[in-house]
């Protein structure tokens, strides 16, 4: 029999394009979420093989006095050198890819055929993960607004603002490995409503697919 996988989705997009805003209507449409910068946290958590890995590279500066990474000096630093941050992903990248895995594997073992899964990654195209999923999402807004609310929200630089932005793909280069852009230029209730749109086009017809195949309860009786 072929193995089960239910519906697997990448969601991407630049950093405050809107991502998270369209992974929480994904789940309150019945998705399950795994969130790539949540998985991210983890891996270097205090206590965790990551976090010794880190320090290894970098040296214990980049422990707060809390003995927490600090992620505000890592940050300045990795987003100001290539080969840092390079660095930095060749530690954290591959813990977040297998604890997303599992996560994935455990969603599909408690849903079966029809569990959907969204996979939140920022960084989905940079690192060559397209072909993984079933449909590829991205979300676009315009680079100056993504500024704007990391500087006016977040309390950023717009100079690190910027790095940040430059250190990703850029919205064309998403939108090349994508099969579905989710324009996130206008309100709120504009992107949620594409979202809706979407899971109405690309996923329903699949989960009431995945439904009918099922066999009843009292089938082979
Ligand atoms: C550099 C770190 C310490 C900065 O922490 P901070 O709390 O300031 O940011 P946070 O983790 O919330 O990330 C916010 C956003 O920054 C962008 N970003 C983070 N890391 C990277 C990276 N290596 N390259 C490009 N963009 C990145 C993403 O858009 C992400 O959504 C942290 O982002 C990190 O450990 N990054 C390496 C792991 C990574 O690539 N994470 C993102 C996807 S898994
Ligand atoms: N269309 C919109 N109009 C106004 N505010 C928006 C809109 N879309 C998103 N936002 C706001 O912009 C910010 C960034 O959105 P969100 O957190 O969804 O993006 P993200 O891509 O997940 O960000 P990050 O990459 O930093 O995790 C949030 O404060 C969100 O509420």
């Amino acid at each position: 029999m072929e193995r089960t996988t239910g519906l697997q989705i990448g969601l991407t997009g630049g950093i405050a394009s809107g991502k998270s805003t369209v992974a929480r209507r994904l789940t309150e449409l019945g998705a399950v979420l795994i969130d790539a910068d949540a998985l991210a946290r983890e891996a270097v958590a205090p206590g965790s093989d990551g976090l010794a890995a880190v320090v290894e590279a970098f040296g214990p500066g980049v422990l707060g006095p809390d003995g927490a990474m600090d992620r505000a000096a890592v940050g300045r630093l990795v987003f100001a050198d290539d080969a840092a941050r390079a660095r930095l992903n060749g530690i954290v990248h591959p813990r977040v890819r297998a604890a997303a895995g599992r996560l994935q594997e455990a969603a599909v073992e408690r849903m079966g055929e029809r569990a959907v899964v969204v996979q939140d990654i920022p960084l989905l195209v940079e690192t060559g993960q397209a072909d993984a999923f079933d449909v590829v999402v991205t979300v676009q807004a315009p680079r100056a607004e993504r500024v704007r609310r990391m500087v006016e929200d977040r309390g950023m630089l717009a100079t690190d603002a910027e790095a940040r932005i430059g250190a990703q793909a850029t919205d064309e280069e998403r939108a090349a490995a994508a099969d579905v852009v989710l324009e996130n230029s206008g309100t709120r209730e504009e992107l949620l409503a594409r979202v809706d749109d979407f899971w109405a086009r690309w996923v329903a017809p699949r989960v009431q697919a995945a439904g009918a195949v099922e066999p009843a309860p009292d089938e082979g009786a």
